[in-house]
């Protein structure tokens, strides 16, 4: 079983219109309620791919019930811990440009935090844990951290799609995969790249470090999956880009749901570069039918 965790998940409040007038009243064409959230978007393509998948993680108030609802519309399986207080809206502005303003997100308290760690104690040898997304800022700074040996005792393996020292801190423990993109990836090593090789090298320090795969996704540039035995390259499917929401997280769906089934990096590396370019592709985060037109243009090569 994949178990999703999206501990500060979003209703995204994306509103379109065609242009916005700063310091006016701005009117809006269209607007909707989504439910957001990293975690969550891996749950969506685990579907599409027909991969038994839990979302866990935080929800609570009004914005929370309307999640949960739209979760279970969409045959999301979920287990979230109902909280107190109000799961928070980001505001996603659709207009000339994209803009977007993520809330902190809501108090969460003890009490809250055990009964979520409780759920932990389903995990059984063999499953997989995906944990991304924002820590709400009542938690621990290390709260990711905190779970990994629960997950790790479990006989589980886990994935984690953060950033910056709070992912470093958890390669010890053995990560399955990590998929920075190249921007977090040259973060992380402070520095920036002259070349894909230098790229290559720097995701190879992090197998050091404890990665089992690392995968860098490079947007409409492809991306790269460095094994402790192979590197391989994928060019980016040829289409045209209508959102940039949620491609990176169909790219580690694919890649875990397509491992869970084969044990096989580079077939699930190349249904990671199809899933997130099929949600690139989309207005949404991408279906099956979506997947499967965009998977012929993905190419895996073996690299020396
Ligand atoms: N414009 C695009 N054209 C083709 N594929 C894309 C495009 N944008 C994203 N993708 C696909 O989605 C993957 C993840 O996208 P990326 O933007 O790098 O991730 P993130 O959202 O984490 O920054 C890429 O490796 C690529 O396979
Ligand atoms: O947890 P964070 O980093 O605040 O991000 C939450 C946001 O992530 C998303 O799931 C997707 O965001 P990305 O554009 O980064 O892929 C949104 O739906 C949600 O509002």
């Amino acid at each position: 079983m994949i178990y999703t965790v999206t501990v500060n998940p979003a209703l995204d409040y994306v509103i379109q219109l065609k242009q916005v007038n700063r310091g006016e009243v701005n009117r809006s064409d269209n607007c909707s309620f989504l439910a957001g959230g990293k975690g969550i978007n891996v749950s969506q393509i685990l579907n599409q791919l027909d991969i038994d998948n839990t979302a866990w993680g935080f929800v609570g108030g009004f914005t929370g019930k309307e999640l949960v609802r739209q979760l279970n519309q969409r045959h999301i399986v979920n287990d979230f811990v109902t909280i107190s207080d109000v799961t928070r809206v980001n505001v996603k502005v659709h207009a000339e440009e994209e803009s977007e303003i993520n809330a902190a997100g809501p108090n969460i308290t003890d009490q809250e935090i055990i009964a979520f760690k409780a759920r932990l104690s389903d995990l059984q040898k063999g499953d997989i844990v995906v944990l991304s997304g924002s820590l709400a800022p009542s938690l621990p700074v290390d709260f990711y951290k905190e779970l990994l040996p629960i997950i790790k005792e479990a006989g589980a393996e886990f994935v984690i799609d953060t950033t910056g020292q709070a992912l470093l801190d958890t390669l010890s423990y053995k990560p399955l995969v990590i998929k920075p993109n190249h921007h977090e990836l040259a973060d992380l090593f402070k520095t920036t790249f002259e070349s894909d090789q230098e790229m290559l090298e720097c995701a190879r320090k992090l197998l050091d470090m404890g990665a089992q795969n690392v995968m860098v996704s490079m947007a409409g540039k492809g991306g790269y999956l460095i094994t402790p035995k192979h590197f391989y390259h994928a060019k980016a499917a040829v289409g045209t880009a209508v959102n940039s929401v949620g491609a990176g997280d169909s790219m580690t769906a694919g890649f875990v749901g397509t491992y869970v089934k084969t044990k096989d990096p580079a077939e699930s590396f190349r249904i990671g570069m199809a899933c997130g370019a099929a949600t690139a592709f989309t207005k949404d985060i991408a279906v099956k039918s979506q997947i499967d037109a965009v998977l012929p243009q993905i190419n895996v090569e073996e690299i020396s």
